[in-house]
């Protein structure tokens, strides 16, 4: 497999972050066959090129890569193993491209399912967002061993901006990924806390957006999530590109990483709970700039689910 005309790729999950990879994939070339349990989501890649399945199981049918976009381990688990599960039918041989962030402990218990059947798998968490998603410029952290990264790695560099192979096993992608969630985690929550204050201040909070930007306090997270903390005041919250319990997830990933290895993350458990307290006033499936109300709750937020 030398390039990415030759691959046949089944994306499963063409959520905010599955649809525009599949559809850069199909830019670069690549057959492209796409399932997602939410009809919408089909009709959206369908218009951009994707060839849209009625199952996973036939998604992956003929497929040489699996790309997994789902959001968490559960969803994980049934997309491989549920009633409509493509290990069940996945050739010998087949590699699964798992992108979704599911933790360490997650991914090595698939990967030695997976080993069991015959199966390779590709830990390779992806970083940037949805915009990036669709341009291939991502951060994609992978652990593979040689087979399995020479299986995939014209799909990867089709994807990646930024493509570091972090180590030789499933889960070392993962690592890496956690220790990047700490920081987007936190940086998220800070920008809320210092655009909220802005406002409290009397301070106009889209000229105080564009300062600090200007400045030493200026993050990826700020700019990109400073822009849709003020879509919250202005127009009742941004359009979903990473819901809110996805940091519910990937906060509780950092903090029980930590903990496993009796290290103390103060600051990403306040960050933590900051994405609790917006899952428990039912902000789970708005965009996660919604954390600004959480701090300044007289922002109203209607929500728009994607
Ligand atoms: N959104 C971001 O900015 C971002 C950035 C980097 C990494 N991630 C990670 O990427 C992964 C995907 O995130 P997302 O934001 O795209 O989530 P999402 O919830 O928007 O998309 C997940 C999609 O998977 C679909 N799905 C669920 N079960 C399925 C199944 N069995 N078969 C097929 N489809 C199924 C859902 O319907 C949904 O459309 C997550 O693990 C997330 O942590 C997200």
């Amino acid at each position: 497999m030398s390039t990415l005309s030759d691959v046949t790729v089944a994306v499963l999950g063409l959520g905010a972050m599955g649809l525009p990879m599949a559809t850069n994939l199909v830019t670069h070339g690549a057959a492209v066959r796409g399932f997602d349990i939410a009809q919408p989501r089909l009709d959206l890649a369908a218009a951009a090129g994707v060839t849209g399945c009625g199952s996973a199981r036939e998604a992956a049918t003929g497929a040489d890569v699996v790309l997994l976009a789902v959001r968490n381990a559960a969803q994980l688990e049934d997309a491989l193993y549920g009633p409509d599960g493509v290990v069940a039918t996945l050739p010998a041989g087949a590699t699964v491209l798992l992108t979704s962030t599911v933790g360490v402990e997650a991914v090595r218990e698939v990967a030695d399912r997976l080993a069991a059947s015959g199966h390779r798998i590709v830990d390779a968490p992806i970083s940037g967002g949805p915009v990036r998603a669709g341009e291939g410029d991502l951060l994609v952290t992978v652990g593979a061993d040689d087979d399995a990264w020479t299986a995939t790695q014209p799909v990867l560099d089709a994807m990646a901006g930024t493509l570091v192979r972090v180590g030789d096993k499933a889960g070392d992608g993962q690592a890496m990924k956690t220790v990047n969630q700490l920081l987007c985690g936190v940086h998220i929550a800070a920008a809320g806390e210092a655009l909220a204050l802005a406002r409290a201040l009397g301070l106009d909070p889209a000229l105080a957006l564009q300062a600090l930007m200007a400045g030493a306090a200026a993050s990826f997270m700020l700019g990109d999530r400073g822009q849709r903390m003020l879509q919250a005041y202005d127009e009742g919250g941004a359009e979903v590109k990473s819901r809110l319990d996805i940091f519910v997830k990937d906060m509780g990933i950092v903090t029980t990483a930590a903990k496993s290895v009796h290290l103390a993350t103060p600051v990403a458990a306040a960050a933590e709970q900051l994405y609790l307290l917006g899952e428990a006033q039912g902000k789970e499936a708005v965009d996660d700039s919604a954390v600004i109300t959480v701090l300044a709750p007289s922002i109203a937020v209607t929500g728009k689910e994607n």
